[in-house]
């Protein structure tokens, strides 16, 4: 039996539950691995679960200076100071596990640097996708694959908030509190609904499907803050369902498109039914084909569960294994396209004018967008404006980008409040 001591970084929502689950799987994982887990020291500010005095440590350097300890969780999150521990426990060959997408996609290149200097593994199964083993089947499974697609509903708050407006018509700042009492979101909600926290997840995503490091900054990035119900209201009746969508595509000549927005896909399309704090995550491989994951994407224990994975794998491993884009053979040369092709639904609010749709139509048909439909309805009692409702044809983002700004400028124009790309 291999005795391994272990030392957790930060006791929240992850840390409490990474502690419960080894307490609780302890004698499963021996008998299936042959492997003892023990934690041995925490490092916390407030703990979440109850811990002996003996096993909370005074500072990182009791971890770091522990020869016994040989894997260190960090579930800190933030960028400071969980980058410097997770360096110096690399540096010093512990092997790092974490859940902490924000500092990984900022920090690949150093990460990468401390784990060679320290010959330690670093693995992150956690931080894409919650328990989802979405980064072992791309990295141990699907390598005789080139993929060209990649479909994520990456963040379990927004999807919770989004699951809720739409079947229980409730609204967001209410679905934000209970998500939070719910341990789903991060400490600062905004990298959830602003679209950040899918945003770092793609970037880890996409890097490792691609092939070739996708830095965050070129991530077009949009979250859920503007969608309202009448938007979900408006999508349900075209037989759509909204969703904050991780996209990334690589084309034929190894151009690749990356971006997150709220999304309207079909009813019927497989990620239409994801609902709650769930994922999935959906990839097309040039052998295989569509394949999909899906479960639970937030939350302690399911986060748990892929640190803790990644603490048996990385015993059993051959080598230490870390990040590397040593073998990425565009690296250096990655073309980022922004100009992407897609259909959008533009909802507009007009004065009862006449003419008014045709102005519209004739600015969108400057800027090479057509209309597939249109819906009209009626002003709210006491209101002068009224809805109108368009859904076009797959036109260039830079193009309808411009077309929407001169219609924002004609008279009969309220507002534009909403701008939704539809994907089929
Ligand atoms: N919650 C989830 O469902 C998921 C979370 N993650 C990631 O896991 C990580 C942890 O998330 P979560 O558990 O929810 O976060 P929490 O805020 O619940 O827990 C973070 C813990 O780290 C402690 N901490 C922060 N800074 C320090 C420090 N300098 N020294 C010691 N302790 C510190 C916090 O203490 P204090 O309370 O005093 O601030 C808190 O106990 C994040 O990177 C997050 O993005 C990934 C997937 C899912
Ligand atoms: N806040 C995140 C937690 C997991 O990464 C989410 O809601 O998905």
């Amino acid at each position: 039996m291999k005795d391994i001591k272990v030392a957790i970084l930060g006791m929240g929502t992850v840390g409490g539950g990474i502690y419960q689950l080894i307490e609780k799987e302890q004698k499963n994982i021996e008998h299936k691995e042959n492997i003892h887990l023990e934690v041995k020291k925490t490092l916390a500010l407030n703990y979440a679960v109850d811990v002996p005095d003996s096993k909370k440590a005074k500072d990182i350097d009791e971890i770091i200076n522990d020869p016994e300890i040989t894997i260190v969780a960090e579930v800190m999150g933030g960028l400071k100071p969980s980058k410097e521990f997770i360096i110096k426990a690399l540096e010093a060959g512990k092997t790092v596990v974490s859940a902490n997408k924000d500092m990984i996609s900022q920090n690949w290149p150093d990460l990468e640097a401390a784990a060679k200097r320290g010959n330690a593994g670093f693995y992150f199964e956690a931080a894409v996708g919650g328990g989802i083993p979405i980064l072992r089947a791309l990295n141990d499974s699907m390598q005789a694959n080139s993929i060209d697609r990649i479909y994520g509903i990456v963040n379990g708050t927004t999807n919770y908030i989004l699951t809720k407006m739409d079947d229980e018509g409730r609204d967001f700042d209410d679905v934000l509190k209970e998500a939070q009492e719910l341990g789903y979101a991060e400490a600062n909600p905004t990298s959830d609904v602003e679209g950040y926290d899918a945003r770092y997840k793609l970037s880890i995503l996409a890097s490792m499907a691609f092939h070739a490091r996708v830095p965050v900054d070129k991530i077009y990035c949009e979250g859920i803050t503007k969608i309202t119900k009448l938007d979900i209201e408006i999508g349900r009746e075209l037989g759509y369902v909204v969703k904050l969508l991780a996209i990334g595509k690589k084309d034929e000549n190894g151009e690749i498109e990356v971006r997150v927005h709220p999304t309207m896909i079909p009813k019927d399309h497989a990620l239409a039914s994801i609902k709650g704090s769930f994922n999935a995550i959906f990839i097309n491989g040039s052998a295989v084909g569509e394949m999909m994951w899906y479960g639970k994407g937030a939350g302690d224990f399911p986060t748990a569960s892929a640190l803790v994975s990644d603490m048996i794998y990385s015993v059993g491993a051959p080598n230490p294994r870390y990040v590397t884009f040593e073998n990425s053979y565009d690296a250096n040369q990655v073309k980022f396209n922004d100009n992407w092709l897609t259909e959008y639904f533009v909802r507009t609010n007009v004065l009862d004018k006449p003419g008014v749709l045709a102005k519209i139509a004739g600015i969108l048909g400057k800027h090479d967008v057509s209309i597939e439909s249109v819906i009209q309805k009626g002003a709210k009692k006491g209101e002068q404006s009224a809805p109108l409702i368009l859904v076009t044809h797959k036109a260039h983002e830079k193009d309808l980008q411009k077309a929407i700004e001169e219609i924002k400028e004609l008279d009969a124009v309220v507002n534009v409040p909403s701008c939704i790309r539809v994907e089929k």
